[in-house]
């Protein structure tokens, strides 16, 4: 039997498979994540307040009128000769909790849940602990090993802001820009005609 009942093709109860506000929000910063130009990690987050509002998201990337093409993605080698500290992305991404922090506009984010696609750096943490985020769930922490990552769970656990991995609900969430042009019978638009 289907999840949506039906009484000659009308739809009676209410929509069933509709998201989990965990993945709603672990999807929003996921697909915030879309925006980086970070060739190598794409990380997104977003912040929550305990109504299940969103406050603000935000993508890693470089600072406001650093041009995506002038500055490096790149990650220099420390044991090369030609080692370029400069040449090295790190020097100049904002982080993407950071982002989100500084896009929430100043609002209050006292008690707030971080949604994060990776576990936050030890700069980050000091960013979350210092705005009052008081939840983190995150969904990789491929970085657990490395000493920023470690100094982070340091601090966090010291003054209790909470971190867990999100276990998502749902597999997989599929956005179809055709499915809603295709049930519109005034959409002019061919996304085949689309240049991307
Ligand atoms: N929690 C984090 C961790 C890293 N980032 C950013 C910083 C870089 O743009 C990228 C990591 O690059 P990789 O070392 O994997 O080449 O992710 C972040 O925004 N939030
Ligand atoms: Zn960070």
């Amino acid at each position: 039997m289907s999840e949506e009942a039906t009484v000659q093709g009308m739809e009676t109860h209410k929509r069933m498979s509709y998201l989990h506000w965990d993945d709603y929000f672990m999807a929003t910063s996921l697909l915030s994540a879309q925006r980086s130009k970070d060739p190598v990690t794409q990380v997104g987050a977003c912040i929550v307040d305990s109504q299940n509002r969103i406050v603000a998201i935000g993508y890693n990337g470089f600072p406001r009128n650093c041009s995506d093409d002038e500055f490096p993605w790149t990650k220099a080698k420390k044991d090369t000769k030609d080692f370029d500290p400069l040449k090295d992305k790190k020097m100049y991404v904002v982080h993407a909790e950071a982002n989100a922090i500084l896009n929430s506009n100043g609002a209050t984010l006292t008690g707030t849940r971080l949604y994060t696609t990776l576990f936050p750096c030890n700069e980050c943490a000091k960013l979350i602990i210092q705005s009052g985020i008081s939840d983190i769930l995150y969904l990789s922490d491929k970085y657990a090993e490395k000493p920023t990552y470690r100094a982070s769970r340091r601090m966090l656990d010291a003054v209790g802001v909470g971190h867990r991995r999100h276990v998502p609900k749902q597999k997989q969430i599929i956005i179809n820009f055709d499915d809603i042009l295709e049930e519109d019978p005034n959409s002019s638009l061919n996304l085949n005609d689309l240049h991307l």
